[in-house]
């Protein structure tokens, strides 16, 4: 057991990552702090979703190692990394697609309250009062309570993604880790998304974000690491990753405004 720092629930300390000849991230060090929104931002190729890979256990790190909450995560299945607290929302999102929209949000939590999925999971559905009654509420805050009985495979992409949002926030995660969680939706439903990340950070959970949109990136993070060719170049307030020069070159003249 390594000595857990106070205030930092994940250090990704020393990592590198190589894909045969091809360097992916280097010489890493990320530290999030607990309670917080911590965004990371980045140009195309820059490394990130490979950093979240290896935080969530689905890649190994070629070095170094990952430590949330004081016990180190390098090595154990991305199942076990869940278990711990860990919830990821995925790019294209991971649903069941024939249960109803009110099942898909439902299911996680008897996972949560079972330590497993069970093949009669939905037998006593009606007794489980509690768990539906959370569900419903999530619904109401992502917008999709008045199609709680559609299959889930017939929504639309964005609907499918503020679902499997939902669907993490059931498992009350002491980390969230979304992965372009607006990409794909109207402007109205990126809004609608910011608005429950937010109600989220009031309830105190941890969320990392990666985000190729400024204007959600600037809207929740508390704070901003900036990957470029896998290495972290920058770390700071968003005020301060705003007027860094290195960021603003790592983008080649493109804006973080
Ligand atoms: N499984 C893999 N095998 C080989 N190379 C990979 C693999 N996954 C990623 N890479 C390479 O590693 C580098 C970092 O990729 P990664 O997807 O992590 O970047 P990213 O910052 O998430 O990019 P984007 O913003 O476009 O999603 C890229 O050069 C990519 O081609």
């Amino acid at each position: 057991m390594i000595q857990a720092v106070p205030n930092i629930i994940l250090h990704a300390a020393d990592i590198q990552k190589n894909f045969g000849g091809l360097r992916a991230l280097s010489d890493i060090d990320l530290q999030i702090e607990e309670g917080k929104t911590h965004a990371i931002i980045g140009p195309n190729g820059a490394g990130k979703s490979t950093l979240l890979n290896v935080i969530i256990g689905r890649l190994p790190p070629s070095s170094g190692a990952v430590i949330f909450d004081g016990a180190v995560l390098t090595g154990k299945a991305p199942h076990e990394i869940n278990q711990l607290g860990i919830s990821r929302v995925f790019q294209t999102p991971e649903i069941f697609p024939d249960l109803s929209v009110l099942q898909n949000v439902m299911a996680p939590a008897f996972a949560r309250r079972d330590g497993a999925f069970k093949a009669n999971m939905f037998r006593s559905v009606d007794s489980e009062v509690e768990i539906r009654d959370e569900a419903l509420s999530l619904l109401e805050d992502i917008g999709l309570v008045d199609r709680l009985d559609h299959t889930a495979g017939a929504l639309s992409r964005g609907d499918k993604r503020r679902l499997e949002l939902a669907m993490c926030l059931i498992q009350r995660p002491r980390l969230l880790l979304l992965d372009e969680p607006t990409a794909g939706m109207s402007r109205h439903d990126t809004n609608t998304t910011i608005d429950l990340l937010k109600k989220i950070k009031s309830r105190g959970m941890t969320k990392v974000i990666i985000e190729h949109d400024m204007h959600v990136v600037f809207s929740l993070a508390d704070k901003i690491s900036v990957l470029a060719q896998g290495r972290i170049i920058a770390t700071g307030l968003p005020q301060e990753i705003k007027e860094d020069p290195r960021v603003k070159e790592a983008y080649l003249g493109g804006s973080v405004e």
